[in-house]
């Protein structure tokens, strides 16, 4: 475990006794990336990402809390992301070794988003995994609603060569059309852009991509995203080259179709674990 800087921000480097590495800012808890023990970097990271107080990283693990996308009245995927998280605790380099980062309510929250809470995400690295937890705390005296999703950015070489499998027979809202479908092929294949919300999704997800395989599996968090911005909207993205929507693929881990209530005083959490 050590500090490092990374898009001109403090970073925390964990490193396993087997070789697995992976760097979080403490800019909004962002994992930027994460080499498994004996692999290469399995995340994609914008080489034009920007981090600093309200910018949000292109590329990683964005936390998405209290609210994905634009379901609800604040900025698109609310502001976890783009605030400083405080290093709470971290773990001494083992087999095993985790970080965990905090965000709490402040003037500039509450003037958005009027509810006092506390943010806590832990990330544990282990051989060829890589775990995250996101709890959520209600420390107000009124009960609160939220939708949260970890936002990951896995890289491929040409996503068009990308499969993705575990999603058989689920039912997902297609968000460019917003049409609602049933899944009825496996495993999918991406071919450009793509944004679609699966809902209440049980086996972990799969990508194959070809060099490359990720299993995502969550607890706690139901729906699955699948999103690429393919070629037109990447071009219009200040932080993404034109043709680098090539090079990643995310899969989420989210709770979007029915928002999670805590009640004063009430906890939850949700995890996801990748395994490469
Ligand atoms: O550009 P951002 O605010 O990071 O959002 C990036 C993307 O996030 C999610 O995957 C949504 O489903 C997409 O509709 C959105 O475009």
């Amino acid at each position: 475990m050590a500090m490092t800087e990374v898009l001109g921000q403090a970073a925390v480097v964990l490193r396993t006794a087997d070789g697995a590495e992976a760097t979080v800012l403490l800019h909004g808890a962002h994992v930027v990336s994460w080499r498994p023990a004996g692999l290469p970097e399995q995340l994609y990271l914008s080489p034009r990402a920007q981090a600093g107080p309200g910018q949000a990283v292109r590329g990683g693990i964005p936390v998405i809390f209290p609210q994905f996308e634009r379901r609800g009245p604040l900025p698109r995927h609310g502001f976890a992301r783009d605030r400083a998280w405080t290093l709470v605790e971290h773990g001494p380099q083992r087999q095993h070794t985790q970080a965990v980062l905090s965000l709490t309510d402040t003037d500039a929250t509450r003037a958005v988003w009027p509810h006092a809470f506390e943010a806590e995400l832990t990330v544990s690295l282990s051989g060829r995994a890589l775990e995250m937890e996101l709890a959520v705390l209600n420390t107000g005296d009124r009960a609160f609603e939220f939708t949260a999703a970890l936002h990951t950015y896995l890289r491929c070489d040409d996503v068009r060569e990308a499969r993705v499998s575990g999603l058989l027979g689920g039912d997902f809202e297609d968000s460019l059309r917003g049409t609602t479908h049933r899944q009825e092929i496996e495993p999918q294949a991406i071919v450009g852009e793509i944004d679609r919300i699966y809902w209440n999704v049980v086996s972990p997800v799969v990508l194959q991509a070809p060099q490359r395989r990720v299993s995502i599996s969550a607890e706690g968090f139901p729906d699955r995203v699948l999103w690429n911005p393919g070629a037109e909207k990447a071009a219009a993205m200040a932080d993404l080259p034109d043709d680098d929507w090539l090079q990643m693929l995310c899969i989420e881990t989210a709770c979007i179709g029915r928002p999670v209530p805590l009640a004063a005083g009430q906890e939850w959490f949700a995890r996801q674990t990748l395994q490469a």
